[in-house]
């Protein structure tokens, strides 16, 4: 499989910390990669460097044959690239659907002149975005919260509308950062489900994820970091019964498969 993102030499410094050091690392186009590491190993900061949310220090980040180093997020929405966040971002007032019209209408621009005066075009474009944002809500099971306030929904419930809002945008790669965390199991297996359903259709994925048996079974790759490096990447199986991850990640006596998660 070709690259649809790599990044080459990466390194972010916060004054005197080195949170990443010359990672170079690929995403295949297609595939569900997963980038996994003890805290504070340098994922969080790594994906923020790709989706335009930190500029690095150094190094490059390419994306879909483009360089995108130091591009800030907005842009990047509109060649394909979006991403989740850890601690999930609605819009608390507005209602589940309009979250999903706000995450599409920042990509269409129609000038003023038509908006204000609310051209057919406008209004048909307007139609089209809704009955959209209803198919993805139905997707993700949140169709019955079409018209409630954000605000009201459970962290895990949000957790799946701010997926469907990155969908509404079409994209080629979603960053998914820790999308199992502080959720129940049902919402786990929703979420499961639906990741591999998307990749089915076409859709990267390269998932930040603390469950190591989600990351596993789920990801066609898996890349370890340990201390702001790249420590080893690979087939998960060969990931798995790797001394050197097994050490970093857990300590030496304990194998990831032992590990206990929330995941059914
Ligand atoms: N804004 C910042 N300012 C200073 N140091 C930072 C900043 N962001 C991250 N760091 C440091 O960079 C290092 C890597 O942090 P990062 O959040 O990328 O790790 P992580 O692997 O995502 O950890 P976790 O799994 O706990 O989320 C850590 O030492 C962290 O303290």
């Amino acid at each position: 499989m070709t690259a649809i993102l790599t990044t080459h030499g990466l390194c972010k410094n916060y004054r005197g910390i080195k949170a990443v050091q010359d990672a170079d690392l690929s995403v295949a186009r297609g595939g569900i990669t997963g980038l996994i590491g003890p805290n504070g190993s340098g994922k969080s900061t790594t994906i923020d460097c790709i989706t335009g949310f930190t500029r690095p220090s150094s190094g490059k980040v390419s994306y879909d044959g483009q360089d995108i180093t130091g591009s800030p997020s907005y842009g990047l929405a509109g060649i394909g690239l979006v991403r989740t966040f850890q601690n999930v971002r609605v819009y608390e007032r507005l209602s589940v659907m309009d979250n999903l019209i706000v995450a599409s209408q920042s990509l269409r621009a129609h000038g003023w002149l038509p908006l204000m005066l609310r051209s057919t075009a406008v209004k048909a474009d307007e139609k089209a975005i809704m009955q959209e944002a209803l198919s993805f809500l139905e997707l993700v099971g949140m169709a019955h919260y079409a018209g409630a306030p954000a605000g009201i929904l459970s962290y895990g419930q949000r957790k799946l509308v701010a997926l469907a809002a990155c969908l509404i945008t079409h994209p080629k790669l979603i960053v998914l950062d820790e999308p199992l965390a502080g959720v129940n199991p049902t919402i786990i297996r929703k979420i499961s489900g639906l990741i591999e359903t998307l990749n089915e259709q076409g859709l990267t994925f390269l998932i930040v994820e603390h469950n190591v048996d989600f990351i596993m079974r789920h990801c066609d790759h898996v890349i370890v970091m340990e201390q702001g490096k790249k420590l080893t990447e690979g087939k998960p199986e060969d990931v798995r019964r790797d001394e050197r991850v097994l050490e970093a990640y857990l300590g030496k006596r304990v194998g990831l498969e032992t590990k206990g998660t929330a995941y059914a």
